[in-house]
């Protein structure tokens, strides 16, 4: 076990994180110019198979505990953080991870921040020094001094510009209008009401390329969403998975999509066809059905508004639900993630089938894609996304995209491969 050393200091406005960015393996959080950004890695916990996350929840808490923490701030994402990112299939060959960094630069409701995290001796050689969990203000333990607070990370230039052609690899327009016409009669024949088929875009990005470019993209492009980077999984989600915030838990459901319109009118009629529609109700009914049975037993009040609302992102229409109630069972973000995953919105209903349907038809390994990415405090608090609009880059430059769509049993398969052309734009933007 590796004991941290944390220790959080208030900064001038930090406007803009990512410029102090690894340019090649950035780490960051942000919504609407808001969040958390890390630099190095000072501590990496690797799980795989079905229950990584709860693996994960538990080294957590090991993590926190042998933690000592001085945290002058005291907001959301200051103190002892990981980012994370998990395999969306139990099977998937892809590790899950959680990254402490070596620094955390935040900001927050006008408030910025420094946090500064160094591994001390193996617990177990430590000198037992009697410090509480995650409390405290100690500035020393077992003879290592924290990191003075003069010496501020600085921006680093941006890199050449890049234009990529992501192509699709894996399932070409006609395989995936096949998987979806096989789903479509397994749905008809009720070995399942829904599932989510994906297909990928592949390019190769060069190794020199600054990965910060595409995520200045993503940010300016879509603020409403969670733009993140974590282990080379780079996207903006819409997808609100869980966040938990002083013994509340919320989430956003999305299920039900519809291309913007070109013009004032034919974009209001978009959104009203597809709060009209009873495919995309069908389909919204399973995902907020998946994620209130997840969350009834970690809450007592929880609550979801009776219909769905339409969420305008500037590529397209979504049928949404927010959900809020008040943890019943001190159950950590990683905890629900957990429970939560997979939601209906990514695999289907009912799950296992689904999940089996998934693997038959999608002819790849969907690594973290539609898995929980986001991240936890000491507290157990933090924001996990539904890792969408997303791509994977590995340490060779391998870029792989992911999309995907609902499958109901009136689902049109031209019509669903259409509805994944329009989730690829905001990759296909950043990377092109
Ligand atoms: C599966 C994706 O998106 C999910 C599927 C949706 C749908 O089928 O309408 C909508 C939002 C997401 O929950 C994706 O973006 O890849």
């Amino acid at each position: 076990m590796t004991a941290l050393s944390v220790e959080t200091t208030p900064l001038d406005d930090v406007r803009h994180l990512v410029p102090f960015l690894d340019s090649r393996r950035p780490l960051v959080w942000i919504r609407k110019g808001e969040g958390i950004a890390g630099i190095g890695e000072a501590l990496r916990l690797e799980f795989r198979g079905p229950d990584r996350i709860r693996r994960a929840s538990e080294a957590w808490r090991q993590t926190v505990q042998a933690a000592t923490v001085s945290d002058g701030v005291r907001t959301p994402g200051t103190g002892l953080v990981a980012f994370g990112t998990f395999a969306f299939d139990d099977e998937s060959s892809a590790t899950s991870v959680l990254i402490v960094p070596d620094l955390v630069l935040g900001r927050r409701g006008g408030r910025s921040w420094i946090t500064r995290i160094r591994r001390l001796d193996d617990v177990d050689d430590a000198p037992e020094d009697g410090d509480g969990v995650g409390a405290g203000s100690a500035s020393q333990r077992g003879g290592h001094p924290i990191i003075a607070t003069d010496d501020l990370p600085r921006p680093i230039a941006f890199g050449d510009e890049y234009r990529l052609s992501l192509l699709p690899a894996g399932l070409d327009e006609e395989g995936y209008r096949s998987a979806v016409a096989t789903a479509v009669s397994k749905i008809r024949e009720h070995d399942l009401s829904k599932v989510v088929l994906a297909r990928e875009l592949s390019a190769h990005l060069p190794l020199e390329s600054d990965v910060r470019r595409a995520l200045v993209e993503l940010a300016l492009g879509y603020p409403d969403c969670w733009t993140f980077a974590v282990d080379g999984l780079v996207g903006s989600s819409p997808e609100t998975l869980v966040r938990v915030h002083h013994g509340t838990v919320t989430a956003r459901v999305l299920a039900g999509t519809r291309s913007r319109g070109r013009d004032a009118a034919s974009d209001h009629e978009s959104a009203a066809a597809l709060a009209a529609s009873v495919k995309d109700q069908d389909e919204h009914r399973f995902a907020v059905a998946s994620v209130l049975d997840a969350l009834r037993p970690h809450s007592a009040d929880l609550a979801a508004s009776d219909l769905p609302f339409t969420l305008k992102l500037p590529n397209l229409w979504h049928l949404a639900t927010d959900i809020a109630g008040t943890l019943s069972d001190g159950a950590s973000s990683l905890d629900l993630a957990d429970a939560l995953h997979p939601t209906a919105a990514v695999a289907g209903t009912p799950t296992r089938e689904a999940v089996a349907l998934i693997r038959e038809l999608e002819p790849f390994d969907r690594g973290r894609y539609a898995g929980p990415v986001g991240w936890v405090g000491g507290d157990g608090d933090g924001e996990w996304a539904i890792a969408l609009r997303c791509a994977q880059l590995d340490e060779t430059g391998n870029l792989t995209a992911y999309a995907g769509a609902g499958i109901v049993s009136d689902s049109d398969p031209a019509a669903e491969y259409a509805e994944t052309t329009m989730k690829f734009r905001p990759i296909v933007e950043a990377f092109g």
